[in-house]
């Protein structure tokens, strides 16, 4: 389904080197990178951005020439990377142009509905002993040295969990589990498949940790699911600027976060269920709330209703759905009037499927396209409000929405933000991360050698795509969300 899919391309600029002679002092650097600050590229690279799609090998074992810095760990490195594919490209790659260690990671969140897979491959043709390749200089106490540099690229895949199997067989296809060595055998000059371990967060991890033994040989080192979901978000929004954006009556805008004032914020993450996360800091958090009526209830019901096959299809239908047929409005209760002294316009949903019980019809005299409308907005609306209501408790002021179910649509994002605005009064702000469903396998993924973020935000940041979020297209489909300010009196209580 066009437009349902794609994940940004940002890019992790310049003056690297410049950075990296600010980095001796870790408490600097965020100075560092303010000081540095943050440009936009524009469009112009857009059209180079397959460029290198080609020029690369799948992650290969690491062989007894694995560079590393001596007596540390091979160390992720995310200078001028760069996030590649354009709003309508599905699961784009980061680019590691400048990634010198051979790392090979790959880390797994395997959730409730999906299994999501964060792999590392090398760039062709820059092998270790490539005498061509480019060198970095590193200052390290006080010297300068040289490391070829491989580059490389992030990958991210996804699976249905059901299918588990597919995602066992990509990894033993790509030879993924045979590239990563547990921690402790780094400097060992053979390191023993058997001692393959590799990082994995969400219940997946637990459930399936037995499989993973026995069809890749496998231990599974498990990333607690809080702990990477909010390490995938805080590094996605200290260091990767325009990760996130608002999106109302489908206009969307990125957001200029301050990383000096992001603390503390609304993590939402909308995945089978939802988990409510205040946010305090670097692995500061405490989950508040959460609700089991998520993405898992809109694909669930939506398929028992629709006879759907697949959770894009159902998304689609929304897209043609009307959803004032099923839906009880106001309107319909007040004879088609506004109920104004309560602030409710004809056109509010007054009661999601309530005309379904007054109508003579059975399922199948409703229109798919309709209940799908129906539902998608009723669980958006619902999310939207709840998280509200818990950053009211918290007086937080910015939520941020992740998880697959958000899925870059348009109207998905646009009932939650309705919701949250019309409820705080316009004081609160839902905002959604361009990598929405990969914040907790991004977390597992930098979980290998604990990677903070001050090793991260070294490197200056640059996004090159402004506009290259998930997203579906412009047009907003289905019916008005209604008018902020036609209900705004009916919320006095609520400022935060
Ligand atoms: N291709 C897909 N298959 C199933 N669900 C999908 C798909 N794309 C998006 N979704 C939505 O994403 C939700 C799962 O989101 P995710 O963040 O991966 O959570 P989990 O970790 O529980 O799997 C599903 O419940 C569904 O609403
Ligand atoms: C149990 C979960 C953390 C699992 O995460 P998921 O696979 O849904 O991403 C999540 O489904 C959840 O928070 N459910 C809501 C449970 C509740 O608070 O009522």
């Amino acid at each position: 389904m066009a437009g349902l899919t794609g994940h940004p391309v940002l890019e992790i600029g310049d003056k690297f080197e410049e950075l990296q002679n600010n980095i001796i002092n870790n408490n600097k650097n965020k100075e560092v990178i303010d000081k540095a600050g943050l440009v936009v590229k524009g469009e112009e690279n857009s059209n180079n951005n397959n460029n290198n799609q080609g020029g690369e090998r799948d992650m290969a074992p690491p062989t007894s020439n694995s560079l590393h810095r001596s007596g540390s760990r091979p160390q992720l490195d995310l200078s001028k990377a760069a996030i590649q594919g354009n709003s309508e490209e599905r699961d784009p790659t980061i680019l590691l142009p400048n990634q010198s260690d051979d790392i090979s990671h790959f880390a797994l969140d395997i959730g409730g509905s999906l299994i999501k897979l964060v792999y590392f491959s090398r760039h062709e043709g820059q092998s270790i002993d490539d005498k061509r390749k480019k060198t970095i200089k590193e200052i390290s106490n006080g010297s300068r040295r040289s490391y070829p540099i491989l580059g490389g690229r992030l990958h991210f895949v996804k699976f249905e969990t059901s299918k588990l199997n597919e995602c066992l067989d990509f990894i033993s296809s790509k030879q993924l589990h045979n590239g990563r060595i547990d921690s402790h055998y780094w400097n060992s000059e053979a390191p023993n498949k058997e001692n393959a371990v590799i990082k994995a967060t969400g219940g997946g991890a637990y459930k399936f940790a037995d499989l993973f033994k026995e069809r890749l040989g496998v231990s599974i080192d498990k990333e607690d699911e809080m702990d990477c979901l909010v390490a995938g978000a805080n590094f996605l929004l200290k260091a990767i600027r325009h990760e996130a954006f608002t999106h109302m009556e489908g206009h969307k805008e990125f957001v200029q976060i301050d990383h000096n004032d992001l603390f503390p914020y609304l993590l939402v993450n909308v995945g089978s269920g939802v988990s409510m996360i205040k946010v305090d800091g670097d692995g500061k958090f405490q989950r508040v709330s959460g609700t089991n009526v998520g993405g898992g209830t809109y694909w669930g019901l939506g398929r028992l209703l629709t006879k759907c096959n697949s959770f894009d299809e159902l998304l689609e239908l929304s897209q043609r759905g009307d959803n004032r047929t099923i839906d009880m409005l106001v309107g319909d209760i007040y004879g088609g009037m506004d109920y104004s002294k309560i602030g409710l316009s004809a056109s509010t949903i007054a009661s999601s499927f309530g005309k379904a019980i007054s109508d003579k019809k059975e399922l199948e005299d409703h229109r798919p396209e309709d209940i799908s409308l129906s539902l998608l907005r009723m669980i958006s609306y619902n999310i939207g409000q709840i998280s509200y209501l818990n950053a009211l408790r918290f007086g937080l002021k910015r939520i941020f929405f992740g998880g697959f179910f958000i899925r870059g649509h348009a109207y998905t994002m646009d009932t939650i933000s309705f919701a949250v605005h019309f409820w705080s009064q316009g004081q609160a702000q839902a905002m959604f991360l361009r990598h929405e469903g990969f914040l907790g396998a991004l977390g597992a993924f930098m979980s290998y050698e604990k990677l903070g973020l001050d090793d991260l935000m070294v490197h200056q940041l640059v996004e090159r795509f402004p506009m290259g979020a998930p997203y579906t297209g412009g047009k907003i489909h289905g019916p008005p969300l209604g008018n902020l300010n036609e209900k705004a009196s009916i919320v006095r209580l609520c400022h935060i």
